[in-house]
């Protein structure tokens, strides 16, 4: 099955429905080129009311033109797009972006210099009379708590607000999806926790479902119900943060989801050895032999200096509450191991190398995470095969 099949039937028995009511967003069999390059291709993907869902994925894989096809800033060339259960865009339609249920919030907020902070908000709400306007600034303004800055103009205001009222004015006219692109990629390191946690509890209390894209794993994996894995336009993994970390569903997504190091490795009557011993068991591989490769993250490996190991400390990278510390295998093979603040074993140290207790490893056969034996790996199957 491939990945994007697979990802089809986790999601049954209807993709575009959960218990009675319409997904806030669906796509389905969304293609989106531009002359010869793929921004995506055949996108199957539906968003429940009040998820927020992440996007991430390496440069160029199709994170912003997915956006921008559920705004309606761009025309699919093919598929099918829903908001709140009504089509916005197929091979007939077009619903123009004005006259989607989306908001929209920008990496550089792109609120209207020359209009107070009530202003940029009631901006969107022209549908509405003066009394229920005025009304509904002053709601979402509370929402946002920016509610003593009503008068201010947006170069009055640090980057962390500005970001604020651009959620308040996406918010206003109650959409049935927000779609942020990089909301917070322009404001420094130490306001952006702080506002990412702002707008995650308005975006919850509001009840609203959100799509935020990222370039930031630990941001993905943090703020998101659900993280979308993409690569050259087409879905990876779309999973819970830790599935996705925790049984990354390919090597790329165990790669680009956090630091990953790959060995080597067999699965022999349930035993899965590598070159640095026995990593964990199997249950269920009773009968199996197959070669696999290990997938191990740094917080997984453990050290102990031995000076009768052949692997040896070839690096150590401090990192303030941690230590990386990379370690030379007799193969010439590289791990790294992650060492609490205290721990600190000089380059050149000889060390055991040992996988953490109660660690499950992920299991690749080529690029595919494998949760089973593969076809043809049986012992049984083999010893009963005719003798060529
Ligand atoms: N207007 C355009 N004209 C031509 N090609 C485009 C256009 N917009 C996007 N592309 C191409 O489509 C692909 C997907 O682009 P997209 O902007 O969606 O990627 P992204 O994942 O958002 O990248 P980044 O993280 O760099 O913002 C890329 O190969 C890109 O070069």
């Amino acid at each position: 099955m491939t990945i994007r099949a697979s990802i089809r039937a986790h999601r049954a028995p209807r993709p575009d429905h959960d218990g009675g009511a319409p997904a806030a967003l669906v796509f389905e069999g969304v293609t989106k080129h531009y002359g010869s390059a793929v921004g995506v291709e055949s996108l199957d993907l539906a968003i429940p009311a009040g998820e927020l869902v992440t996007l991430i994925g390496p440069s160029g894989c199709g994170k912003s033109t997915t956006l921008r096809l559920a705004a309606g800033l761009e025309r699919p060339n093919a598929g099918t797009i829903r908001v709140a259960g009504d089509v916005v865009a197929d091979r007939r339609r077009f619903v123009y972006p004005e006259q989607r249920r989306v908001g929209l919030v920008f990496q550089d907020y792109a609120l209207f210099p020359h209009m107070t902070v009530a202003g940029n908000v009631e901006f969107g709400l022209d549908r509405l009379g003066r009394g229920e306007r005025r009304a509904r600034t002053g709601e979402v303004l509370d929402l946002v708590r920016l509610s003593h800055l009503a008068d201010r103009y947006p170069h009055e205001l640090s980057g962390g607000e500005q970001q604020r009222v651009a959620l308040a004015r996406a918010l206003a006219p109650r959409p049935a999806v927000v779609l942020l692109d990089e909301p917070f990629s322009s404001l420094d390191e130490s306001l952006r926790a702080q506002v990412r946690r702002d707008t995650v509890a308005t975006l919850k209390e509001a009840g609203t479902t959100g799509v935020l894209v990222t370039h930031d794993q630990t941001e993905a994996l943090s703020v998101g119900t659900r993280v979308v894995v993409m690569r050259g336009g087409v879905i990876e993994q779309a999973d819970t943060p830790e599935k996705v970390f925790e049984q990354p569903a390919t090597r790329f997504v165990a790669s680009f989801m956090g630091d990953a190091d790959f060995l080597p490795a067999k699965v022999h009557r349930a035993l899965l050895t590598c070159e640095i011993g026995v990593v964990s068991t199997v249950p269920g591989w009773a009968d199996a032999d197959v070669d696999v490769d290990v997938v191990l993250r740094p917080h997984e490996v453990a050290l102990l200096p031995d000076p009768a190991s052949s692997a040896r400390v070839s690096a150590v990278e401090y990192h303030g509450a941690f230590v990386l510390h990379y370690v030379t295998l007799a193969s010439g093979r590289t791990l790294r191991s992650w060492q609490p603040h205290s721990v600190r074993h000089p380059v050149g140290t000889p060390v055991a190398v040992t996988v953490a207790p109660g660690t499950t490893p992920t299991l690749l056969l080529g690029d595919k995470a494998i949760t089973s034996p593969p076809p043809g790996s049986s012992l049984k199957q083999r010893s009963s095969e005719p003798a060529a």
